[in-house]
């Protein structure tokens, strides 16, 4: 508990962590009029440059490109048309790297900025590029400032949140915490500004947040805590501890880390293969498996047979991923499949010893094959 002498382990990890990802929210960084605010983003490089003269790695994943766009085209309000956004992105993308170029000057810190897109995290070939690129700024001591290129992306590969932007961008720079820094101070079980709500100041693991209703966000921001949680859900099943707290709570945050929600790992590290299959890859279908399949893939560990589907959905090819779900339809796993959508109807629910000898491979082979933890 905060204020008491206990200090939990996740606490602990996010404190000593010696490579962190923090990623602030556009309301954190701007006025409500739309311009960036350049004493709370002093405030917060003032945090990150403690942190850093004790020794951590950091990379930032900041927001607010369009927000900070808003004021210097004449717009009252963030647009809802992908073209304008674009724009604002555009103009206040620049403006936001400045403002982290003069504030991180202040320190003598060097700043670099790497705008991605989906594709980057999502094909391997991509992946392993910017796990160069973070590699080789950390080593010549850069602070790399990352956001969505938001300019160049396009309705479906964008992001849409940079909350799960920061959490794919921990597993691949292998960071040892991740920090959600945002307008709100913590976790709650449920919308504060709604209600009267209670603040979570721990979460263990899954059942510490069943319960809990998190809402959409402010004006400027996108996601709400929704993607927070999910964020810090997916983090922590890959294995990185993560805190979530008030921007405003930056200085502590990344000092004692007394303060915000600290969500521990929960799951063991995985490797870039497996976290791009289980979490950054684009499932193109999805099998659904009876009770039998799911405590075999997800308990034992077992590749996937054919006896153990029940039905078939999208259009993909062999070496696509897919995603097994239960016959509720929540996804359990994810998977490359070893056979093409139109092939597999003809073997589902048939076991090995009545297929034709080439039609006796695994559909989903174990090797190619994780399983996910429920959010
Ligand atoms: N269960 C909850 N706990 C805390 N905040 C919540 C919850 N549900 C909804 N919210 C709202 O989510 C907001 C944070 O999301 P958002 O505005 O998108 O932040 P950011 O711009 O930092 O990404 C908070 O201001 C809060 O009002
Ligand atoms: N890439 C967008 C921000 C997207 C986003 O996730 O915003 P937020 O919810 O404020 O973290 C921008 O820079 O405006």
């Amino acid at each position: 508990m905060i204020g008491s002498v206990e200090v939990s382990l996740a606490r602990k990890a996010v404190a000593s962590a010696t490579r962190v990802v923090v990623k602030v929210g556009s309301s954190s960084l701007t006025t409500a009029e739309g311009g960036l605010d350049p004493a709370r983003l002093d405030a917060l490089v003032d945090a990150l440059a403690a942190r850093r003269a004790a020794g951590s790695q950091i990379v930032l994943v900041s927001s607010g490109a369009i927000a900070a766009g808003l004021a210097p085209l004449g717009l009252t309000r963030r647009p809802k048309d992908l073209a304008t956004q674009q724009a604002a992105a555009s103009v206040g993308q620049l403006a936001l790297a400045h403002a982290y170029g003069n504030s991180f000057g202040r320190y003598s810190l060097t700043v670099g900025q790497v705008l991605l897109t989906a594709d980057d995290v999502v094909r391997r070939s991509h992946y392993r590029n910017a796990q160069r690129t973070f590699s080789r700024l950390l080593a010549l001591g850069v602070v790399p400032v990352v956001n969505e290129n938001d300019t160049v992306a396009t309705e479906e590969i964008r992001f849409g949140d940079n909350d799960r932007l920061a959490a794919l961008v921990a597993h691949l720079i292998g960071a040892d915490a991740l920090f959600l820094l945002s307008d709100v101070d913590a976790l709650y079980d449920g919308d504060p500004r709604l209600a009267e709500a209670r603040r979570i100041t721990e979460v263990g693991g899954p059942d510490d947040v069943d319960g809990v209703r998190a809402g959409t966000g402010g004006a400027l921001g996108t996601g709400g805590m929704a993607s927070k949680l999910a964020a810090a859900t997916l983090a922590a099943s890959a294995g990185i501890p993560v805190l979530l707290a008030g921007s405003g709570d930056a200085a502590r945050a990344l000092g004692p880390t007394d303060v915000g929600t600290a969500f521990a790992a929960t799951g063991s590290r995985l490797t870039a293969r497996r976290f791009w299959l289980g979490y950054a890859a684009d499932a193109t279908g999805k099998l659904i498996l009876d009770d039998g399949a799911v405590s075999a893939v997800v308990g034992r560990r077992r590749s996937l047979l054919a006896a153990g589907i029940t039905a078939v959905e999208g259009a993909f090819e062999a070496g696509d991923v897919v995603e097994l779900a239960d016959t509720a339809g929540q996804v359990v796993a994810r998977g490359v499949v070893a056979y093409d959508a139109t092939e597999l109807p003809g073997l589902i629910g048939r076991s090995s010893h009545e297929l034709p000898a080439e039609q006796r491979r695994e559909v989903v082979h174990a090797d190619d094959l994780v399983a996910l933890h429920r959010s």
